[in-house]
């Protein structure tokens, strides 16, 4: 017998993007199963992020399926949707940490709306729940919640990082996609975010796929690696194999740091 948690909650076939005469992504397919960290390694160019943006619906693939399993079971495929029934569909299920906490934070609005925003999406509409919410959030990210009104145009490059998660892991997503969630800081700051992002990404038994350049990071967050060359999967399997004992030529360059990722 099949239980609910056998099924994939994300399933991507024969997924490819080219821009022009460029491919991108050729002929991607896995699955992601809840609760599992992918890594996505592979050098400069190789299609990480298109990949994740394909999948995040900032991208239309050229080809392909993104197949995600909605909260009452049935399989959306995200590929094929408008980006309204995309929203009608998925809720708040799918979240997106982007490398840059200004691309992904309101710069306009307080941190404490920042958080509470993605809550009265998800309507909820009691404002002493939702401040008490985002300050308890603010917290859980080692924020001090004492700061909940400021705007965080004020707050470090790390704080802000950590406000974006908060931001997007408030309405507890089933899938999140990070791209580079470290990238750009500083290695004890880094460190640290590394720290927290592994034990929300356990508590709240989240499905993430991580983008990173960086192999220490993936070894760290992700269960599974995948391994990108020039927009094709080369390798893939349990990050301390992939990483241990790489089968592939590329992998085996990428792990003794000979190509420029
Ligand atoms: N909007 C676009 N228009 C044209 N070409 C693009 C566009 N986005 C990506 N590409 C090309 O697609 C290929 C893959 O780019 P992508 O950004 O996905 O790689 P990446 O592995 O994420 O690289 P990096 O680690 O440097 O971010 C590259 O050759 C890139 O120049």
């Amino acid at each position: 017998m099949t239980s609910i948690t056998d099924e994939p909650l994300l399933t991507v076939e024969g997924l490819s993007k080219r821009f022009g005469t460029r491919v991108a992504c050729r002929d991607i397919g896995f699955s992601l199963w809840p609760g599992e960290v992918l890594g996505v390694v592979g050098e400069s160019g190789s299609g990480k992020t298109t990949l994740l943006g394909c999948i995040a619906g900032h991208v239309t693939p050229s080809e392909g399926r993104v197949w995600f399993e909605t909260r009452d079971g049935t399989k959306v495929d995200l590929a094929a949707i408008s980006e309204a029934e995309r929203r009608r569909r998925l809720g708040n299920d799918m979240g997106f940490v982007h490398q840059n906490p200004r691309d992904g934070l309101r710069l306009d609005i307080s941190a404490g709306g920042n958080i509470g925003e993605p809550l009265m999406r998800a309507g909820m509409r009691h404002y002493g729940t939702i401040r008490s919410m985002a300050a308890e959030w603010l917290g859980r990210v080692e924020i001090d919640p004492s700061r909940i009104d400021e705007n965080p145009r004020r707050f470090s490059g790390g704080m802000q990082q950590r406000l974006q998660i908060a931001r997007n892991l408030v309405t507890k997503p089933r899938l999140v996609l990070m791209d580079e969630p470290t990238g750009g800081l500083d290695v004890s700051v880094q460190a640290r975010l590394l720290d927290l992002i592994r034990q929300l990404v356990a508590d709240l038994g989240l499905a993430v796929i991580l983008v990173t350049h960086d192999l220490g990071v993936a070894r760290l967050l992700a269960h599974r690696l995948m391994v990108m060359q020039d927009g094709r999967i080369v390798e893939t399997g349990l990050t301390d194999q992939v990483l241990d004992d790489p089968h592939e030529p590329y992998t085996q360059l990428l792990v003794s740091s000979v190509l420029p990722i």
